[in-house]
């Protein structure tokens, strides 16, 4: 099965993502990560990381919201091998932002008139036209934007590998996708939703899951 950990950056979706994997593992399950976007995977992960940075030759394709989304939308086409031989050797595949990441900040960045169309553009471009498989369970993980915001960027102090790039230093983009990732959370996009906060989080996907042992 296919669970998806979404947020804000700097919710801690990769701290939930490593403890979840310890607790399913101790309680006997097989599991599988994957984060998106794969910045090491010729070709698309170096373009897209240049394109966060704010473009060098790509910034015409950074300043629009589709031509953006549609290079991770690509990324994720171009995981499929990977992603399917992790589902078929797993019990459970943990993937750290996938196809609702697209929908909350493709949605953010756009004007607030095209903003509510969006999400099932993404829908129809990724679970349509590229045939992605559908998650079984999308999480939410709730953070005030303050606290995430304050993490991220001490958490860009410690380790320059790990630089803020420009969504992640654009607040105002920030609180629109946490406002977004609500209401895609309410209306259960695509698949069913739970919505979890930090230090609860663990225990209510493992509730959710019904697995009991740790
Ligand atoms: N449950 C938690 N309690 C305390 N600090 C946390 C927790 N989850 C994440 N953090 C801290 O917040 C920062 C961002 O977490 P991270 O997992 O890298 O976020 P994301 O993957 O969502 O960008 C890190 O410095 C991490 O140590
Ligand atoms: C995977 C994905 C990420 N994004 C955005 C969210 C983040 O602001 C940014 C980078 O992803 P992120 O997971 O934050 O990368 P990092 O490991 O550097 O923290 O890309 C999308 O807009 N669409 C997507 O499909």
């Amino acid at each position: 099965m296919i669970i998806t950990i979404e947020g804000v950056d700097g919710a801690g979706k990769n701290t939930l993502t490593e403890r979840l994997v310890a607790r399913l593992t101790a309680a006997g399950r097989r599991v599988a990560t994957l984060a998106y976007p794969r910045y090491d995977a010729e070709p698309l992960g170096p373009a897209i990381r240049t394109m966060l940075a704010g473009g060098g030759g790509l910034a015409a394709v950074s300043a629009s919201p589709r031509a953006t989304a549609l290079m991770f939308a690509l990324d994720r086409a171009a995981s499929r091998p990977e992603l399917d031989a992790l589902l078929a050797a797993s019990d459970v595949v943990l993937l750290d932002r996938y196809v609702a990441s697209n929908a909350a900040y493709g949605a953010a960045r756009l004007p607030t008139a095209e903003r509510a169309d969006f999400p099932a553009w993404i829908a129809d471009l990724e679970f349509g036209s590229l045939g992605l498989p559908i998650p079984d369970l999308q999480v939410l993980l709730r953070v005030s934007t303050t606290q995430a915001r304050a993490d991220a960027t001490a958490r860009a102090a410690a380790d320059p590998a790990r630089l803020r790039d420009t969504f992640e230093s654009d607040d105002g983009l920030q609180a629109r996708c946490a406002h977004l990732y609500e209401e895609l959370a309410a209306a259960n996009w695509a698949s069913p939703w739970l919505v979890v906060g930090r230090e609860s989080g663990v225990d209510a996907i493992l509730r959710e899951l019904r697995i009991t042992a740790s």
